[in-house]
């Protein structure tokens, strides 16, 4: 007896094809996988180390990325190479690994970062923190409106860098969308991210690239096109021929006596850089502190009788006028301990003739890095530290023992590439926030918000935040701005 089955083509092509996928991913994937973790835990060089407590120690910070005495510089990871503006032949401050070429850039931008150069820049600066106020007031004006300062802590950070790198700010704290210039940068952000782990999976990486090319292509095309708005912008500065006070008119100045002769195009994947790193590092701290500090009552009083003690109109508020403000700074340098801006371990690798990390001699060619959110929310270094306490940088009587180990938060980085725009960015933050609490009084809208919990660290580069969400209310002022309750 025959028994016929009417075969479906379509059904019976696919059921064929399954048992060869399970056995394709087994050989491609999962075989390479547990090779790699038995590999790792029992055979590599690295193998006898501790793993969690190596990437929690504060000393790896110095070793790695700081000067040393006798030793050779730990130079920057494979990680860095491939970025925006890699695709057009350039390297830029923040991508270039070789550190003679580094240091060439570096001498030259470093014009444009210095105490006097910021003090030029001041007053554009401030100008742009006043347009911020002055928004709040108006988004604020009637009693019960709530207004998410955070998001408007990012569009001002990115017109204050937009001003200072391309000669004029995007205009983003007058719109209610995301800026399109903004939009765009946050992808090239992503993609410099999905290109570091498709790094190291390749085969996922292959997987991937087929079956969401589309989308892929998209965010290519993305990261071109902001590529080209920062060579357009950039161009057109240079064609201005203006001295305004911003980063160009110091570059430029010192462009035409440096025999390295820096192309237009080099410095348009500067200015590029300078708004990826200037923009929501400098707003996540300021929204990371506003969150604290309305969370608790007793900081918030502290602050307010430090900065409303000290001045009493806005226009006193500046760097220098807000420099040795001990709470204020003491409040920033909290913030930046258990919210790094950049969380995430910036990879060097161990110089020929390998080197000591933390008193662990590791092989040459290895890649380390410290985590910054292990370091500087490791019981070992910072006594309770889930607690927002900007007092443990002020307790300078403690004992050695009772101190926190106050040097395992290193939110800037150290050495040869260490924050450029550290002081642009202590500006920024002091000024505003003092701006902020001299001029408003403030309770969080949503009570149940827990920063810790609820905002996003992205374990890939950048933190593309959607901690910037958290929404903030500033009660009862009045209609011309000028006073304050409370
Ligand atoms: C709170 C604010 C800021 C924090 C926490 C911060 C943090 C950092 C960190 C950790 C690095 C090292 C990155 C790496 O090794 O890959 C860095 C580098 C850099 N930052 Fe900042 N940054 C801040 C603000 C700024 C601002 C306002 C600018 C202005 C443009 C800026 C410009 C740069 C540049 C150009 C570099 C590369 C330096 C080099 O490699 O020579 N940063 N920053």
């Amino acid at each position: 007896m025959f028994e016929f089955i009417k075969l479906d083509p379509v059904t019976s092509a696919r059921d064929a094809l399954w048992p060869a996928a399970i056995v394709l991913t087994f050989v491609m994937i999962i075989i390479p996988g547990i090779y790699g973790i038995i590999y790792k835990i029992y055979f590599h060089p690295l193998s006898r180390y501790p793993g969690p407590k190596l990437a929690a120690v504060s000393n790896s910070f110095k070793d790695i990325y700081g000067f040393r005495q006798g030793h050779k510089p730990f130079i920057k990871g494979e990680f860095y190479a491939g970025g925006t503006f890699a695709a057009r032949g350039v390297s830029s401050i923040i991508s270039e690994r070789d550190p003679t070429r580094h240091g060439e850039m570096r001498r030259l931008l470093a014009h444009a970062f210095s105490l006097t150069s910021l003090k030029e820049q001041e007053e554009l600066i401030i100008g742009n923190i006043d347009r911020f106020i002055e928004l709040v007031k108006a988004k604020t004006c009637k009693q019960g409106e709530i207004f998410d300062i955070a998001k408007g802590y990012e569009r001002m950070a990115f017109d204050i860098i937009g001003d200072l790198a391309f000669g004029q700010n995007f205009g983003a704290l007058e719109t209610d969308e995301t800026h399109p210039w903004i939009a765009t940068l946050l992808g090239a952000l992503t993609k410099g991210a999905l290109i570091d782990t498709f790094k190291r999976f390749p085969t996922v990486a292959q997987i991937i690239g087929v079956l969401a090319k589309k989308q892929l292509t998209k965010l290519y095309e993305d990261t071109s096109k902001n590529e080209q708005m920062a060579i357009d912008l950039v161009s057109k500065r240079i064609q201005n021929e203006s001295n305004r006070k911003d980063f160009m008119t110091r570059i430029l100045e010192h462009r035409s006596q440096d025999r390295h002769q820096a192309t237009d195009l080099q410095l348009a994947a500067h200015s590029w850089d300078f708004v990826a790193a200037g923009s929501e590092t400098t707003s996540t701290v300021l929204a990371c502190s506003t969150f604290y500090i309305l969370n608790n009552p007793d900081i918030m009083n502290k602050l307010k009788a430090e900065v409303r003690g000290v001045f009493s109109d806005s226009s006193a508020i500046n760097d220098a006028s807000t420099k040795n403000l001990p709470y204020l700074n003491a409040v920033c340098l909290e913030s930046m301990r258990i919210y790094p801006p950049l969380p995430f371990s910036l990879p060097r690798i161990v110089p020929e003739g390998g080197d000591t990390v933390d008193g662990y001699f590791l092989p040459a060619g290895i890649v380390v890095a410290t985590s910054p959110m292990a370091a500087g929310l490791g019981a070992q270094n910072f006594k309770d530290p889930l607690i927002f306490k900007p007092e443990r940088w002020l307790d300078l009587n403690l004992s050695p023992e009772e101190r926190d180990n106050l040097e395992a938060s290193q939110p800037f980085s150290l050495g040869a590439r260490g924050c450029l725009g550290k002081s642009l960015g202590w500006m920024e933050m002091r000024t505003t926030l003092a701006k902020i609490i001299l001029t408003f009084d403030m309770e969080l809208a949503d009570k149940e918000v827990d920063w810790l919990r609820d905002s996003r660290v992205f374990a890939a580069p950048f933190s593309l935040s959607e901690h910037t969400y958290s929404v903030f209310y500033m009660p009862d002022m009045p209609e011309n701005g000028s006073g304050r309750i409370g």
